[in-house]
């Protein structure tokens, strides 16, 4: 590790670009390289993209994803929809433009933390195709999953715990996804969940979190469960207190 460090303090390179509306602008490496930090959190950085409609259950997948994850002992984040538009995204608004910004922004941030090893989760409608591919295309190979939520509309609406479809339908919300605003499917998301399971039947949270955990789990993403690169046991202490 020490090595790693050290290498990487006398490797770093500044190129200058004109980015945007900056000119001269210096990109500096820093000298903790990612692979450092992923040794460090026992764990590989991600970006687990979900997609889907309002009521769609992008939120409760992703936090009850998030708290499997702890009790793993795994470093995560969760980037929410709602929740960045209260302060980050609080100047964008739902016109195909804002929404592409917000996009925008969600992806740059997820990236920065997937860089740094963590395991990060993201819950946006992001309803256009080109903004989604737009941040895959930001990142490494591998580094971004998108996670669709297919579930139907009638089903969404019928949950409507905000009230926002009755309100869309009733002419009180304007360019609401999936009534008067278009929703874009995925063509080949890495993960696809459905409401039911091959079987028919309804499907928890929880299923549909043990079957992207099962998924990560299975392309190597959670690391060794039993170190976090000290040596130290991890999985257990965590769980305890998940
Ligand atoms: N017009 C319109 N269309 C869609 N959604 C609306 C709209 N107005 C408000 N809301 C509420 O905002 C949440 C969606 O925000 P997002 O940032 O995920 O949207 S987007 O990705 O930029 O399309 C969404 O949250 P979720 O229900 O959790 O998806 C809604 O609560
Ligand atoms: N697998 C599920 N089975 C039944 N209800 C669910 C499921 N996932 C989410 N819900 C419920 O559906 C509603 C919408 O979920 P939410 O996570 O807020 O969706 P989104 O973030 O996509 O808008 C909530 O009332 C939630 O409790």
């Amino acid at each position: 590790m020490a090595q790693q460090l050290a290498s990487a303090a006398t490797d770093h390179t500044a190129h200058t670009y004109d980015v945007g509306k900056a000119t001269n602008i210096k990109f500096h490496d820093g000298m903790v390289p990612r692979e450092t930090k992923e040794q460090l959190l026992g764990q590989k950085g991600v970006v687990l993209w979900f997609t889907g409609l309002s009521g769609s259950g992008k939120s409760t997948v992703a936090c009850t994803l998030e708290h499997a994850l702890a009790a793993r002992g795994r470093m995560t984040v969760l980037l929410d929809g709602d929740n960045i538009r209260h302060g980050l995204n609080k100047n964008l608004g739902f016109s195909a433009q804002d929404r592409e910004e917000n996009i925008r922004r969600i992806g740059e941030v997820a990236k920065l933390f997937a860089e740094s090893g963590v395991i990060t989760l993201t819950s946006f409608i992001s309803p256009y195709r080109k903004d989604r591919d737009g941040v895959r295309a930001r990142l490494a190979p591998g580094d971004f999953l998108e996670c669709y939520m297919r579930i139907p509309i009638e089903l969404c609406e019928q949950r409507d715990p905000k009230g926002l479809y009755r309100a869309a339908r009733a002419g009180k919300i304007k360019n609401f996804t999936g009534i008067d605003d278009p929703y874009e499917e995925p063509t080949a998301p890495e993960l696809v969940v459905d409401a039911r399971d091959a079987a028919g039947n309804m499907q928890s949270a929880e299923d549909m979190a043990a079957q992207i955990m099962q998924y990560l789990e299975e392309r190597g993403y959670l690391g060794s469960s039993s170190s976090n690169g000290s040596g130290k046991q991890v999985s257990d202490r965590a769980a305890a207190t998940a």
